[in-house]
């Protein structure tokens, strides 16, 4: 390592995940991510794309290893610690979790409910501050001019936008996206990747993003990360993994069985 590298902002240590029937998702991964990168995995379905990125902010708790988020495990934290650890990550979803019936304002805005207490949002009490950082985001998306919208009037590409736009607002160090575009349309897929893409050039943010296109992979990532059946089977730079390596990513992944 050189002397100028980076801390690294998400660090597996020998991950190891096996649902409880037994399924494995991840198995003995290592692996660092350093801040500003922009890392794609890919791999087949059931590779356990998505156990990875859910193992960063604890949608699912690992069986085994740790995860440090920042220099600080993620993996046993706590309480208060683990809400805060939470409010640095931000997530995107396939289905865009936005509620359907309420504004864009007010969906932007539940980016910042980690930040108040549980009786504030449950009286809709947000600072002038805070409505203020929504509006920034939704113009960052260049969706400000949606803000009273009912988030269902809206495109599915404009949904998912609002989507990234609520994860702006909270501020986070990293962004998770998994499998942001699988919905969409291909000219939608360039206005939601071209987005994440900007936040993460301009704002600096991490983003870890689970795709199914290899060329959307090579397209927007700096680095590309391979699973398969829950092993990191390749992990370097985009203009290393050629074909070769692609085809070997995607080849026969069956998903393995403890005791089986
Ligand atoms: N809650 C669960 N209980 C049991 N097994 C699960 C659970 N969630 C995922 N799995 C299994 O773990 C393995 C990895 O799944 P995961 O969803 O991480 O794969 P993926 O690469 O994201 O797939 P896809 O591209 O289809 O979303 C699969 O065999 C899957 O069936």
């Amino acid at each position: 390592m050189t002397v100028a590298q980076k801390e690294p902002i998400i660090q597996f240590t020998q991950v190891n995940k096996v649902y409880e029937n037994g399924t494995v998702g991840l198995k003995d991964i290592d692996l660092t991510i350093y801040p500003g990168e922009f890392v794609v995995v890919i791999g087949l379905s059931g590779a356990g794309k998505s156990t990875l990125m859910r193992s960063v902010n604890r949608l699912h708790d690992i069986t085994s290893g740790d995860i440090q988020i920042g220099g600080r495990s993620i993996t046993q934290a706590k309480g208060k610690e683990l809400l805060s650890m939470r409010r640095e990550i931000g997530m995107i979803f396939q289905n865009f979790n936005l509620v359907k019936r309420a504004t864009v304002l007010r969906n932007v805005l539940t980016g910042r409910v980690g930040y108040y207490p549980t009786w504030k949002m449950l009286l809709g009490m947000f600072s002038a501050a805070d409505k203020q950082k929504a509006y920034e985001s939704l113009q960052r998306v260049e969706l400000a001019d949606k803000v009273y919208a009912r988030a269902d009037e809206l495109s599915g590409g404009q949904q998912q936008r609002v989507s990234i736009a609520r994860a702006l607002t909270q501020e986070p160090r990293i962004i998770l996206a998994d499998e942001p575009i699988a919905s969409l349309d291909p000219q939608t897929t360039h206005r939601v990747m071209d987005d994440l893409k900007k936040i993460n050039e301009e704002l600096g943010i991490t983003v870890l993003i689970n795709l199914h296109s290899v060329e959307l992979a090579k397209e927007y990532g700096s680095r590309i990360v391979g699973i398969r059946a829950g092993h990191k089977v390749f992990d370097g730079p985009v203009a290393s993994a050629d074909d070769e390596t692609i085809a070997a990513i995607y080849s026969g992944a069956d998903t393995e069985k403890v005791g089986a």
